[in-house]
């Protein structure tokens, strides 16, 4: 072979290699450590089955899904969120479709910002099953409107659901792990945990507050080695989230919550938060492009990152005012991963 053909046969080689991994990374839906997990690292169905984990947020969306997934492997759940009407339609649906008994599965109704109840909530839990291995914190709403326009009680009150309610529910669990020196606390954050986006500052301000307190809790429970903290940051993704989203004030409804197509399979966000708790991550991203690449982005440069932020900004703040859901046409996905 002439030393010409063997470069131009090596050039094309390096092409296609390169052209293979940017379709990787424009179809990649998760952060490295979270995709080498998925690769190599534990199964869900090896490392989370005869687990007993509490889902709260559970009779919608993420949470709804998880518990459909997690009765699959062979978990006992505890099903929480306000309406037990809608908790009982998801336990029946859990029961249908794995080889959980009736026991196996706890609904016990509550509100986030009901605080005062999360004791008697954690002793009821701990009654039927004698302990908690994984405590989901779930729950939460999100907000669709611009600061200008804000009442200050929409702060108030998305903050003591979102933030203190989860706080609060954790330190009535927290002891009990602590006694048994292990455990799980697997918080759903956001993207909006770690980068900003117009309409959304009250909810983004909770979720970095989540983001921050649970990598201190973290780092304080360092001599208990085998209670983990997962901070999950999923981006958009199919669930209820803009229906129930806050507005601009407490008692209004969100008039156009636009198709949720577009978003990431909510099958495929649990199906990854199922690796990340498996597997102990400490923190992942969840999210299809081209908010994954935003996240990186706004990691290691975040003043550059401003350059598409605010292209996606403008967008968004666009897309709300014409009626369609905020986060639609950025650009149409390559075909979706479904789980
Ligand atoms: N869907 C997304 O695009 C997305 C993206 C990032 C993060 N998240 C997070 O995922 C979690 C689940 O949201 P989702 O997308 O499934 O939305 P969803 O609206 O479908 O579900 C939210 C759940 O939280 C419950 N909830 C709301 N207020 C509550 C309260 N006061 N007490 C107890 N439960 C309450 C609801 O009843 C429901 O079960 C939230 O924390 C949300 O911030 C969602």
């Amino acid at each position: 072979m002439s030393w010409d053909l063997f470069l131009s046969l090596l050039l094309v080689c390096v092409l296609l290699y390169l052209g293979v991994q940017l379709v990787r990374f424009v179809r990649a839906d998760g952060d490295l450590t979270l995709l080498w997990a998925e690769w190599q690292g534990r199964r869900p169905e090896w490392e989370l089955s005869d687990m007993v984990v509490w889902v709260t947020g559970a009779s919608s969306g993420i949470g709804e899904e998880l518990a459909y997934q997690l009765s699959k492997l062979g978990t006992s759940l505890v099903l929480s969120s306000r309406r037990a009407n809608e908790l009982e339609r998801v336990k029946n649906k859990c029961l249908e479709i794995s080889n959980l008994k009736e026991k196996d599965i706890l609904v016990l109704p509550l509100d986030l910002t009901d605080r005062s109840s999360h004791q008697a909530a954690t002793k009821t839990v701990l009654q039927q099953f004698g302990h908690i291995d994984i405590l989901v914190n779930n729950g939460g709403r999100s907000q669709r409107s611009l600061f200008k326009d804000t009442s200050l009680d929409v702060y108030k009150e998305i903050m003591e659901l979102n933030f203190l309610g989860t706080i609060s529910l954790t330190k009535c669990v927290l002891p009990h792990m602590m006694e048994r020196k292990q455990g799980k606390i697997v918080t759903v954050s956001s993207i909006l945990g770690f980068i900003g986006a117009p309409l959304a500052g009250g909810y983004c301000a909770t979720k970095h507050a989540l983001q921050g307190f649970f990598n201190c809790l973290r780092a304080e429970l360092t001599t208990y080695p085998e209670i983990t903290v997962t901070n999950i940051c999923p981006g958009p993704v199919q669930s209820n989230i803009v229906h129930n989203a806050f507005t601009e004030d407490i008692s209004k409804k969100l008039e156009n919550v636009g198709s949720q197509e577009h978003k990431m399979a909510t099958s495929r966000c649990v199906r990854l938060m199922l690796i990340s708790i498996a597997n102990d991550l400490k923190e992942v991203w969840i999210s299809e492009q081209p908010f994954l690449t935003v996240c990186y982005i706004w990691q290691y440069a975040p003043t550059w990152a401003w350059w598409l932020t605010n292209k996606l900004a403008n967008r968004r703040i666009e897309n709300f005012k014409n009626g369609v859901d905020a986060d639609s046409s950025y650009f149409k996905p390559l075909k979706k991963k479904t789980n």
